[in-house]
């Protein structure tokens, strides 16, 4: 795994504060829909870092992500990131494309992404139809939008799903390459691949 730093939160009487290194703080964090489905769990995500997480299907990993994006319910503890921070959030589940005329261009627009540093392969690709590309090369550029985002934080579920050797190499050089101005909250159930491009992993569950 690769070397990190972690930075503490600073207690304040008017709430928590981030420290300088810290982009992401979960302090106790229970969150769910309904219910709570997954914590409490503490953790944090410092600039430059890719955070892992870890844990069997259902212990609430996507749940997390979406507690962080605001899309799920935090029952206790909380969330703390600059109110500034721009998040860029690629979900398990897109949204189905077939039969709309947006090609991968268009989507890489939509989220003001860069397209010159995808790789090499992708590139013919970038005037086609979405739902004319395969399911691994849609991937690819769904992750590539939010990944090239000018976002400060990304929050990959599950990047590498059909994804080719060839395109996770591309993938795991991108995340290794990350600077120290963004950071990466990623869930995958490829423990090789979070060893190779994390520099800490969160066990769920
Ligand atoms: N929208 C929802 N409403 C209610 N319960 C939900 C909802 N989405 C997920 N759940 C439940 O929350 C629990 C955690 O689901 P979640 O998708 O966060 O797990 P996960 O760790 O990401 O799983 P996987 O590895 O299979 O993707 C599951 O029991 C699931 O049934």
């Amino acid at each position: 795994m690769r070397s990190s730093r972690v930075f503490p939160l600073i207690g304040t009487p008017h709430g928590v504060r981030l420290s300088g290194g810290v982009l992401l703080e979960l302090a106790g964090v229970r969150a769910g829909y309904g219910a709570p489905v997954v914590g409490p769990i503490s953790f944090s995500v410092a600039w430059g870092e890719v955070v892992g997480l870890w844990g069997r299907n259902g212990s609430g990993k996507t749940t997390l992500l979406n507690a962080i994006a605001g899309a799920a319910r935090v029952f206790d503890g909380r969330i703390v990131k600059p109110e500034s921070a721009r998040l860029a959030y690629q979900r398990q589940n897109a949204p189905p494309v077939a039969g709309l005329p947006v090609c991968a261009q268009d989507l890489i627009d939509l989220t003001g992404a860069h397209a010159e540093c995808l790789p090499a392969f992708l590139r013919p690709m970038l005037r086609a139809r979405l739902d004319t590309l395969s399911g691994g090369q849609r991937q690819f550029f769904q992750v590539w939008a939010c990944l090239a985002a000018p976002a400060d934080l990304v929050l990959l579920d599950e990047p590498t799903n059909n994804l080719d050797p060839r395109a996770e190499t591309a993938l795991a050089e991108a995340l290794r390459s990350l600077g120290p101005d963004r950071a990466v909250l990623l869930v995958s159930h490829e423990r090789d691949f979070l060893d190779r491009v994390c520099h800490r992993i969160v066990e769920i569950g």
